[in-house]
């Protein structure tokens, strides 16, 4: 079936069909729209800053309720951008959740590396016969465009020219860097949750992997038995504030200042570590023990990130971030593999959760700090294929609701 097409059902004056492809990276979903978004024009980032500023419904059209929940994740496909039409990369991405559009999503570029290795019409991926196949290794390779460079993806490819789901794909991020170490972040009395229990202040690492992140150990937030019991709104509330106290900090600016973006407050994320937990499993593990035992050490994470979306992978992304600061605390040395775990990836055998590792130094960026390129791998699946309808007559018109945000 052509999911560009209508169902076999009336939909009296329905006004937009827009076509989509389901995939799950460790459980966390990516929405694959590649038509039907709003025509966007010029470079990559300022594409993102039309779609931004012009066409926020329709992102909450995809992203939300009642057509998604407020942990739906999307990719929008762009052919078109400055670096591809400069025969630099293949093509263009952005990325988007339940506040806006990223700059960088590792789980994504997992599951678009399958799917652009497996689309067929010229219409949705005009460069796809253009990828490079290297037979010996049986991986198919393509340069992603997405908000914050250019990432090399190596998609593991079967004979018959698709992609291999049994195999991990891996991609080599942008330049990634500790931004700070053991930084004591001040809590003013109105940023303290319950269980830092009055402390004025936490400790915690920041580093950037195509977006910047927060790293706290779950003990230094005040759950002393740290990721092995999970009270998910205690610890959304505990990061929603520290985000606050971060974003709000006029010292703290350089720490949240997007160095391709220029935009302020943009800390993408707060990553929950817990250095004591591992992969649980069983001996009949496919994915997960392959790659468990390719890696020397293992962490577990629990990632809140944009609007407090709760990541069920283990943050592409912000492996890269964690990889560049483990690098710069002498923790990681070059071609070592960590295995990263989300509580998905940990719970779930069969599930894998990502191996990061640093794969070269890359030149010192525009602020001096000295930066490594990371390779990070893991497994994307499909899960279906939709096709979006709003019926003319719909009050809620092209939008989309997050019923979190209504009751709050
Ligand atoms: O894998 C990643 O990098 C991401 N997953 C959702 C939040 C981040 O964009």
């Amino acid at each position: 079936m052509d999911p560009s097409k209508l169902p076999p059902f009336q939909i009296n004056g329905a006004t937009k069909s827009i076509p989509s492809v389901e995939m799950h990276t460790a459980g966390e979903p990516t929405r694959i729209i590649w038509m039907g978004f709003p025509e966007l024009k010029g470079t990559l980032l300022e594409q993102r800053a039309q779609a931004k500023s012009h066409f926020d419904h329709f992102r909450r059209l995809l992203m939300l309720e009642p057509r998604g929940h407020f942990d739906m994740y999307g990719a929008i496909l762009r052919p078109h951008t400055e670096l591809v039409d400069a025969g630099h990369a293949d093509i263009g991405v952005l990325f988007t959740h339940n506040e806006g559009f990223s700059t960088m999503c590792g789980h994504a570029t997992i599951a678009l590396g399958r799917f652009l290795v497996d689309v067929v019409d010229t219409a949705i991926f005009p460069r796809r016969h253009q990828l490079r196949h290297d037979t010996i290794s049986g991986t198919t390779r393509l340069t992603l465009h997405v908000p914050c460079g250019l990432v090399e993806v190596s998609v593991p490819t079967l004979p018959t020219g698709s992609s291999d789901p049994s195999r991990p794909v891996s991609f080599v991020s942008v330049p990634s860097f500790a931004t700070a170490i053991s930084l004591r972040i001040p809590l003013a009395p109105q940023y303290r949750w319950p269980e830092v229990k009055g402390r004025d202040s936490v400790t915690a690492d920041f580093a950037y992997g195509g977006a910047y992140y927060c790293m706290v150990s779950a003990e230094e937030l005040g759950f002393p038995r740290g990721l092995a019991e999970i009270d998910v709104q205690k610890m959304d509330h505990a990061t929603k504030l520290l985000k606050e106290a971060v974003v709000g900090n006029a010292e703290l600016e350089y720490l949240t200042r997007d160095i391709i973006t220029g935009e302020e407050g943009f800390l993408y994320g707060i990553m929950i570590t817990d250095g004591r937990l591992g992969h649980v499993h069983s001996s009949d593990d496919s994915a997960g023990v392959h790659a468990q035992r390719d890696a020397s050490s293992e962490e577990t994470g629990l990632c809140f990130f944009a609007n407090q979306q709760i990541d069920r992978s283990p943050t592409g992304g912000c492996v890269a971030a964690r990889v560049a600061l483990a690098h710069a605390k002498g923790a990681l040395a070059v071609g070592e593999k960590r295995m990263y775990n989300s509580l998905v990836s940990r719970a779930y055998k069969g599930l894998s959760g990502f191996i990061g590792s640093v794969a070269g130094e890359a030149d010192t960026n525009s602020k001096g700090q000295q930066s490594v390129r990371v390779n990070v791998e893991g497994c994307g699946y499909y899960t279906g294929y939709h096709s979006f309808v709003v019926e003319k007559d719909d009050g809620l018109g092209v939008d989309g609701f997050s019923m979190r945000d209504l009751a709050l």
